[in-house]
Formats: structure tokens, sequence, C-alpha cells
């Protein structure tokens, strides 16, 4: 049975995390009182489904089911976490409190809250103990950081169990140290968007000019190093020190206005407002977030290849996903084909005709193939140690059209089999549908004299054995077919 999440208040923050949730397999129960929230979810949920599923190389598992209640109480039946996020207002937040722990004692109550501290929260509840902070960064179906921040109040477990429920949804837990308000990335933020406004309302440069300068520049780099990191290397060769005896005075210099803010009044408002609606307004919302969603997937990705940054949480989570898949797998020498792998048809796999790209057919077939080598023994560290399967002849047969979203599964029955190579029969399926067959003939080599040599005994052992169980097969039909053969 699926776990379910109640999101309290379903607006910009509540509608990302219900889509996170859900896009990760937990069921979902939302109330909020706003008449159209249930047409802002859909919306939310539709670009989330366009975009977190292009970060992952491993299925989703199923979507959650998604319900809408008309109290507090029926949205938190069942749950076994709430992630409030209703509006910034204290007493609010306190309200919602009595009603989710008089309607399910015990419930973990995570607050999206940007600023207030979880002592704040917890003030007056009955169970303080089971109320604390989970700061997300919007779009919250994208960003990983999930800033969780407790008080004394909090055992070290509801703290674990917060993480770890972080963790189930593919978000980084950074576990605050001290209370503070506005935790670590508000408190950075707030400081950067004062001076923006100062630098505003003093008329040096325009919303959009202050946008390039982040985005052109320094942005970039805070998205994959950070701050300090960013700096060492400023410092050259000489690092961080040099970097603080050279830039160290500016401290005193007249650079920043942080001690002082601008006067909060609508002029400022209208400034602003005016600025961006010029900068941006020519989109809708929901074009600028696909915008957003594609950019940060894009850069996202690029980190997920370097294993760096947010992009190693992304990698870890996929390999946890793999991890669980391949533990469901019956993978002993039986005589029927092997499931390899599971994949789901993603946004940049398709082509202009509106289907899986041809190339992705082969990839396909390379994911089912490379789980089967891992299987009998010659994954990365046999290739490490020298040895590996080359393949040296392929035949792709088309028979239906993967679409996106699709999930593919790939199965593997082996045709022959002797120690220096294995032919192998590669099916991807859609359900019970096969849109394609792939046949190859892998041959195994000794990398450092680039030729053929006899596999590893045990190598050959595990694929022996399995290559005899498939050996009462029948021939799948269309094995060994030449291109533009006729069918018989
Ligand atoms: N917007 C942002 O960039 C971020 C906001 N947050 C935090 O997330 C929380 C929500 O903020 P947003 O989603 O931006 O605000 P929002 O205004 O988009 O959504 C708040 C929602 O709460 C609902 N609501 C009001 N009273 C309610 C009640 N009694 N029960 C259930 N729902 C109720 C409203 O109808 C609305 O849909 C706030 O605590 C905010 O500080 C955190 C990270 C980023
Ligand atoms: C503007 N904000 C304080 C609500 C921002 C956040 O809390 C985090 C974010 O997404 O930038």
């Amino acid at each position: 049975m699926a776990r379910k999440a109640a999101i309290i208040g379903g607006g910009v923050i509540g509608g990302g995390w219900a889509a996170r949730f859900l896009l990760n397999g937990w069921d979902v129960g939302v109330f909020d009182p706003d008449p159209q929230a249930e047409r802002k979810i859909a919306e939310v949920l539709a670009n989330a489904r366009a975009a977190l599923p292009a970060l992952s190389d491993v299925p989703m598992p199923p979507e959650g089911k998604l319900t809408f209640h008309g109290t507090i109480g029926e949205a938190v039946e069942g749950a076994e976490y709430v992630q409030e996020s209703v509006s910034e207002r204290i007493e609010l937040k306190h309200k919602v409190y009595a009603q989710l722990q008089q309607s399910n004692p015990g419930v973990l109550i995570g607050s999206s809250t940007s600023g207030f501290k979880a002592s704040d929260l917890q003030k007056s509840a009955v169970s303080p103990e089971n109320i604390i902070v989970a700061h997300p960064f919007n779009p919250v179906y994208l960003l990983p950081l999930s800033e969780v921040s407790g008080s004394p109040a909090n055992p070290p477990a509801i703290v674990e169990k917060t993480v770890q429920i972080m963790k189930d949804i593919g978000m980084f837990p950074l576990v605050i140290r001290h209370e503070i308000d506005a935790f670590l990335g508000n408190r950075f933020l707030e400081a950067v968007w004062r001076e923006a406004l100062w630098m505003l309302k003093d008329g040096i440069a325009t919303t959009e000019e202050i946008d390039e300068a982040i985005r052109m520049g320094f942005g970039l780099r805070w998205g994959q190093m950070g701050l300090f990191e960013t700096y060492r290397i400023a410092g050259g060769e000489a690092g961080m020190k040099h970097f603080m005896a050279q830039f160290g005075p500016a401290l005193k210099w007249p650079w920043s206005k942080l001690m002082d803010v601008p006067e909060f009044n609508d002029e400022l408002v209208d400034l602003v407002a005016g600025q961006s609606d010029a900068q941006s307004g020519m989109y809708g919302i929901r074009e600028l977030e696909r915008i957003r969603d594609q950019n940060l997937v894009g850069f996202l990705r690029a980190l997920k290849e370097r294993n760096w940054g947010a992009g190693k949480v992304l990698r870890e989570h996929d390999e946890r996903r793999a991890a669980a898949f391949h533990a469901t797998l019956d993978t002993g020498p039986k005589a029927v084909p092997l499931v390899m792998a599971q994949m789901q048809v993603l946004p940049g796999w398709i082509d202009y005709n509106g289907h899986m790209t041809e190339s992705r057919y082969l990839f396909a077939c390379s994911e089912t193939i490379d789980n089967f080598l891992r299987l009998i023994g010659a994954g990365m560290d046999y290739v490490a140690a020298g040895h590996s399967f080359y393949t040296a002849e392929t035949h792709i047969r088309h028979l239906g059209e993967a679409k996106l979203g699709d999930r593919l599964t790939g199965t593997i029955q082996i045709l022959s089999a002797d120690e220096k190579r294995f032919r192998s029969f590669v099916r991807i399926l859609r359900g019970e549908d096969c849109v394609a067959t792939v046949e190859q003939l892998c041959l195994h080599v000794d990398m450092k004299v680039g030729k053929t040599v006899p596999a590893a005994p045990e190598v050959w052992g595990k694929l022996k054995a399995i290559a005899e169980a498939h050996a009462g097969l029948p021939l799948p039909e269309g094995a060994g077919r030449a291109v533009g053969q006729k069918k018989e």
C-alpha cells in the first residue's frame, strides 16, 4: 500500500509538494479552502509530470492517488506525514496544527514556513515534539533542498524521520544545527534581495539588469559550487587565504547597504512590479514556469552527468530506486526470458515524428544487456580489471511506437553462448506489447590486447547456466532475420 502525505495549503508551495510526493509514489490528501486550489494543483502537476521524470534514469514509481477534502480531518486521515504550506501567518499555522493534532494525534507535521522557527510554530501545540520545519525551495518538485530545522522540543527520532521522508521523495535534507529565523537559504536570499531593492530604488539598475548580472555571471557559479568553493578558486593558486587578504578590506568599504533597508511603501512596490511587468509580462505564469523547469532540468542533468552538487542527489536517488528494482528481480537460471531493465520514455527521447527516437531503442537494449552483464559478474569491476563484452552485431526491429511517458521493460533471452561470445534476443515491452526486438552478438574481449578471449570461469559459469536454461525455449519469432526479409 502506498504511503500517504497530507498537504495542507495547496498554493504555490503546497502544489509543488503535492506533485513531488505523488510522482514519488505517495498518495496525497489535500485540504485548501480556496475554490481554485484543485485547478491550480492540476496545472502545477501537469508541469511537474513534464519535468521531474526528465531528471531520472530510473522509471518513476507508479504515481500516487490525489484526493481533495473538505476538512483538515479528512485530508489527514491515514497520513503518516503532513506538509503544512498555508500562508505565512503564525496564528493561522497554530490553528491548523491544533486541528491536525486533534484529528490525527501523533502525525508528523513538517512546515514549509520561510522563516518562523520551529519553537515559534510549536507554541501552544498539544504535541510540540511532532512539529518541525521542512523548508523547500520553489519549484519544490525539482529543487532538492529541504531545510530541516527543529527546536529542543523535537527528539532526534523526529528529525531523523523527517530526513528519511525527504530522502524518500528525492530531496536533500539539510539539518540546520542552530535554530535561527529564516534558516540558511532565506537569511542569505534576504540580504541579496535588500541590496537589489536598494539598487532599484536608487535608480542604479533595472529589474532586468539586476537579473542579467545574476544569470550571466555569478548565478551560474552559485548553482554548482556555492559561495565559498567559488571564492576559493578566485584566490588562484594561493587559495582562500589569498582571496581573503585581497578582498577582506572590502568589508569596510561602501560596497553594500546591508545594514540599512529601503522603506517598504507603495512607491517601491510599484517600481518593482512595473519593471518586472515590462521585463517578463509577455509570458503567462505557467509558461514562465515551463521555461524555468526546462532550464533547471538541463542544468541539473549536466550536474548529474558530473555527479556533482544537486546532481549527486539525483544520481543517488536513482541508484536507490534502481537497487530496489533489482532486489525484486527473479534472476535465477530458468526457462523464461529474464526481466533486466525498466525505463520510462523521457521528453528528450522523442523525435520529430512524435515517438521514441531510434537511438533510444538501442539505448533500451544497452540498459538491458548492461544489467545482464552485471548479473553474470561482468559489471564495472570486471571492466576495470581489463575484460569486457563488446557488441559485434545488432539487428533492431521496430514493431510499435513508444510514446512520451510510456513505461518500458527490457527482457533478455540467450539464444546461444560459448566461452567467448553470446547471442541474445532482447524484447522491449510496453506492458504486454513488444515495441521492439534487438538481436545482438557480443564478444568477450581482453581490452589490453584488443582480442577475443574466453571469459573468466565464474562469468562463463553463470552465463552457461542461463544459456542452458534458455536452450529449451522456442527460437523467438524474428530471430536470425535479415533486414527486408519477407515474413514467412
Ligand atoms: N512562495 C515561495 O516561494 C515559498 C513559500 N514558502 C512557504 O510556503 C508556505 C505557503 O506559501 P505559498 O505557497 O507561497 O503561498 P500561497 O498563497 O500560494 O498558498 C497558500 C495557500 O494556503 C491556503 N490556505 C489559507 N488558509 C488555509 C487553511 N486554513 N487551511 C488550508 N489552506 C489554507 C490558501 O488558500 C493558499 O492556497 C508559506 O509558509 C511560505 O512562507 C516556502 C518556500 C518558498
Ligand atoms: C520568498 N521566499 C522567502 C518565500 C522564498 C523562500 O522561502 C525560498 C525560495 O524558494 O526562494
